[in-house]
């Protein structure tokens, strides 16, 4: 017996009628969990009366966006009146209901179904019934705060807001405070120190990675400064935000909303967020010494794609395919750098390998046993963490680099559908550290088109790669420190400070350093050390569904209790015939 099965003996039908839906009668029946109608009128065209299956729905109740009264002057209930002239009596009293119906490529859309009842009664009974089970669904936002960048990818993000999110986020009865950004930063510093976060049930930003990338900091910095947590601590145990984050996908790579949702369609975040799902993120910190520099989820990179990154920010007006110029430039002029990477791997099994094609996906069983907080690892795990950091679990690697590359995500995106590191992982507190070592022009393509197929990246002889709780990045040549593109606490730090050493090598090369991109940004040192914050935020999304759960229109990340796989058939069995 499948657990819907159990399910279903246990709970009884709120309601259970007989209505009309598209000239026929159906019945339809709504319990706490689901709402379902077949069809149980014979069809002329038809020798049994009712089809299992083909003529029978079910729609999950937390997937249903809203529940309202059919208006008179709707089309379709005109159209309706008048070719169902012998259910005359049934014809003005109806409601219709908007839900999420799942299509190609992880892409949902909202669907409405309108069911013609007997009575204004009847009618008003369905509104108010299915009502009553939406707001019993407490982790739907009510108040959402809106930032939306008119300037990222093609310039569509506020057309894309007032055309396809505002209708569907009032359908759904949810309020939204909008905010138009005004220019780089403004998103992040009106976070950080002005927004009155209590209104709110979460943040949207409507924008790329860069826009993300704003409320990630603004958030995260918020909830620190708070709570009094100091973040130039590289082992500061950080405060996990409370509000989620809602991506809807406005910029050029999008890379953040496609691992986490797996497609870049701004309709389908936005029911990611009406239905309010939640997906833990793990966040890597970047420092300098101990101070801090930046916050990075997606992916860090060294030599190519920082390199990639920079010559990509002289060509911005060419929107998205800068990236293509500069990534064509950056692989001719096939750069590679020295230095050490340490690294402190992840100790424990439950994590996996990067190489174990066990690829994060919705309900993911490694990501649902850690948690945010250290306190709630189990004694194992501690045992691990502990021998492994006491005992200096540290590993060190000396080398010539082309890349070096943290994938904390898989960093799936329409240009690598697979990503960086398929089988990275959005929530084990683990990033996977990819060293690309100096090799010909000719296996750096072949490595780079593995990107974009099936074929294995890390088979090469010159990658490795390695799953780790902690890395640290010494490039062999000194840096070039610039006051100017220092924070305030840098600068007078690096004032009391020697420039040059007698341990470092102070003669600047460009050829000998590249820069660190990270989420897209430009890192101004070379030398850091990073480490990933299990957990640190939520974004309204669900992780990637599998075929499998895309058809059987599965449950969320957050209540393991309803995750199952219903079988149809039966499914249907049962809910009429208990
Ligand atoms: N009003 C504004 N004017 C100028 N820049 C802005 C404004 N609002 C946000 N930005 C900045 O624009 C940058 C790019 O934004 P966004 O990520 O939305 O688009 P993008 O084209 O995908 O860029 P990226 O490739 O960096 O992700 C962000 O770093 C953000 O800080
Ligand atoms: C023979 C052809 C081979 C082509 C190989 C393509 C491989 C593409 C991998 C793309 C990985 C993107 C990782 C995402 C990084 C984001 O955090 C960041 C912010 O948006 N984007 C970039 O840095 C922009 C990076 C753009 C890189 C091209
Ligand atoms: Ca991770």
């Amino acid at each position: 017996m499948t657990r819907l099965s159990d399910n279903m003996e246990k709970q009884a039908k709120l309601l259970s009628t007989k209505l009309l839906h598209n000239h026929r009668q159906v019945e339809v029946i709504l319990n706490r969990s689901v709402l379902a109608w077949k069809v149980t009128e014979k069809s002329g065209k038809r020798s049994s009366g009712v089809t299992e299956g083909a003529h029978s729905h079910t729609v999950q109740v937390f997937e249903i966006v809203a529940v309202h009264k059919t208006e008179d002057d709707d089309t379709q209930t005109r159209k309706h009146q008048e070719k169902t002239k012998q259910h005359s009596q049934l014809n003005t009293y109806a409601f219709t209901v908007s839900y999420v119906r799942r299509t190609r490529q992880h892409r949902w859309r909202c669907s409405d179904v309108t069911f013609h009842c007997a009575s204004r009664e009847l009618c008003e009974q369905w509104i108010q019934v299915t009502n009553e089970q939406l707001l019993l669904l407490t982790n739907r936002p009510k108040s959402l705060l809106v930032y939306i960048n008119p300037y990222g990818g093609k310039r569509r993000g506020k057309h894309i807001y007032e055309q396809k999110v505002a209708p569907m986020f009032r359908r759904a009865g949810i309020s939204a405070d909008v905010i138009v950004t005004e220019r780089a930063n403004h998103a992040r510093d009106h976070l950080k120190t002005e927004a009155n976060l209590d209104k709110y049930d979460g943040v949207v930003c409507v924008g790329g990675d860069g826009m993300f990338s704003e409320i990630l900091h603004g958030l995260v910095s918020r909830t620190q400064m708070d709570h009094g947590v100091d973040q130039n601590q590289p082992d500061a145990e950080l405060v996990p935000c409370s509000l989620r984050i809602g991506i809807i996908p406005a910029g050029s790579t999008d890379c953040i909303c496609f691992a986490t949702v797996g497609t870049n369609d701004p309709v389908t975040s936005a029911l990611h967020i009406i239905v309010g799902d939640s997906q833990p993120i793990d966040v890597c910190s970047v420092h300098h010494d101990d101070i801090f520099l930046r916050y990075s989820v997606s992916l860090l990179g060294y030599g190519f794609y920082g390199d990639v990154l920079t010559d990509s920010e002289r060509n911005r007006w060419l929107g998205p395919a800068r990236y293509d110029l500069s990534g064509v430039k950056t692989f001719l002029s096939h750069n590679y750098y020295e230095g050490a990477v340490s690294f402190l791997p992840a100790a424990d099994d439950s994590v996996g390998s990067p190489r174990d094609k066990l690829q994060c996906r919705s309900g993911c069983r490694i990501c649902q046993h850690k948690s945010p907080s250290k306190a709630s690892l189990t004694s194992e795990e501690e045992e691990e963490e502990e021998k492994s950091e006491g005992s200096s679990g540290w590993k060190v690697i000396h080398g010539k680099f082309i890349a070096i590359n943290a994938a904390n995500m898989s960093c799936a995106c329409p240009r690598s559908p697979k990503g960086l590191s398929p089988s990275a992982h959005l929530a084990d507190g683990t990033t996977d550290l990819i060293l690309v070592r100096k090799c010909s022009r000719l296996d750096f393509f072949k490595h780079l088109l593995r990107h974009t197929n099936k074929d294995d990246q890390f088979d090469h002889s010159f990658v490795e790669v390695h799953r780790v709780r902690k890395f640290h990045f010494q490039p062999r040549h000194r840096e070039p420190l610039s006051l100017e593109d220092l924070s305030e606490p840098l600068k007078k730090k690096t004032a009391f400070r020697p420039m040059c050493s007698a341990q470092t090598t102070c003669s600047y090369n460009t050829a000998h350093s590249s820069s660190w991109s990270c989420d897209g940004e430009i890192l101004h040192h070379s030398a850091i050390q990073v480490s990933v914050q299990c957990q640190l935020i939520r974004l309204f999304a669900r992780g990637i569904e599998e075929q499998q759960q895309q058809q059987q229109q599965q449950c969320v990340f957050e209540d393991p209790n309803t995750l199952w796989t219903p079988e149809p058939s039966t499914e249907m069995d049962r809910i009429f015939s208990y």
